[in-house]
């Protein structure tokens, strides 16, 4: 089960934080830019192969301390057919090099509609009897808004290729209440979509307690995590929302079970930018990536028992 290759990789890291790639342009250094502008011009392949260089070099130095990225597929699709291109060399790059690979896409849709989106992110698309992996993540963010159907073809492709997904719960945007803290009976939006993630799991359970239907919990709402734990024994949760956006450590230890499993902390600007508030030389924001991957790293786990299988 996809969960237990992330908790495997959490273990063996001793890290439950995930490196989000989404790479805007202006965070990639001037000198990697310069390069590709003087070979393709200032088009969309010179941005597209700019971020693939940026993307594998940050890859390289975070891959034996961090258990999985994020690639947010807007950052991608911003830079055309050329972008879509790096999102594909970006996940294949990090499987090769044994991380878990999570594509942020917050697809929903008709259920035949996410057959298709299921087909593309997580399982093989058919040509003509030839199956064909598309993008290959491990796992997908998705909006479960639309109810089971739209969820469903996502169990599917889960259980064939051992792929997860991650649905929106709690996010962490400030605006998440206007729908999401909303009461229906004695219950929230957020919470009744907890307790459909925690039905939708069943189908797919792990062997560490955790299902391959994860939930997006933000880190800026550390007293609603700290309820969707206790609510949610079998759900993972991804959890972003720390550093750019105020989430703290203390915080986000509330989504954590007692094993130090149980979520996974997102930061994406914290760790490709952290050369730009280091104020160090451009050339070493690989090196400046890894500094903050290991700053998280100890940040959040000073707060955590262990992190260890369930006995
Ligand atoms: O699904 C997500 O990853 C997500 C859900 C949410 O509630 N809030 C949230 O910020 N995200 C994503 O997490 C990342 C946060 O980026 P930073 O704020 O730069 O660390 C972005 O890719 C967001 O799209």
């Amino acid at each position: 089960m996809s969960m237990d290759r992330l908790i495997e990789n959490i273990v063996k890291t001793q890290n439950p934080s995930v490196v989000g790639l989404d790479p805007k342009l202006e965070y990639v250094p001037e000198f990697i830019k310069e390069k590709k502008f003087k070979k393709y011009d200032r088009t969309l392949k010179a941005a597209a192969k700019a971020i693939l260089e940026f993307n594998k070099c940050i890859i390289d130095e975070i891959h034996d301390i961090c258990p999985a990225i994020k690639p947010q597929a807007a950052y991608y699709e911003m830079y055309g057919y050329e972008g879509v291109k790096t999102l594909y060399k970006t996940i294949q790059y990090a499987k090769e090099k044994g991380m878990f690979v999570m594509t942020d896409g917050k697809r929903n849709d008709i259920g035949a509609t996410m057959e298709a989106y299921a087909a593309a992110h997580l399982g093989l698309t058919d040509v003509g009897g030839e199956k064909i992996e598309a993008f290959g993540a491990d796992a997908l963010t998705v909006n479960g808004y639309l109810g089971s159907d739209g969820i469903n073809p996502l169990l599917e492709q889960c259980k064939l290729y051992d792929k997860g997904i991650f649905v929106l719960v709690k996010t962490s945007n400030k605006s998440s209440g206007e729908l999401q803290d909303l009461k229906i009976g004695d219950k929230t939006v957020y919470a009744t979509m907890g307790d459909m993630c925690e039905k939708w799991g069943t189908e797919v359970m792990g062997k560490y307690g955790y299902s391959g239907v994860g939930a997006v919990v933000g880190a800026t709402y550390p007293e609603q995590l700290a309820e969707m734990r206790a609510a949610l024994p079998h759900t993972f949760f991804l959890v972003p929302g720390y550093g750019a956006q105020g989430g703290g450590a203390e915080g986000v230890s509330k989504g954590f079970d007692k094993n130090g499993l149980g979520a996974i902390v997102n930061s994406s600007r914290g760790v490709m930018c952290a050369y730009k508030k280091e104020e160090c030389d451009e050339h070493d924001f690989a090196k400046a990536a890894r500094r903050e991957v290991i700053r998280m790293k100890e940040d959040i786990i000073s707060y955590l028992p262990r992190i260890a299988f369930p006995e």
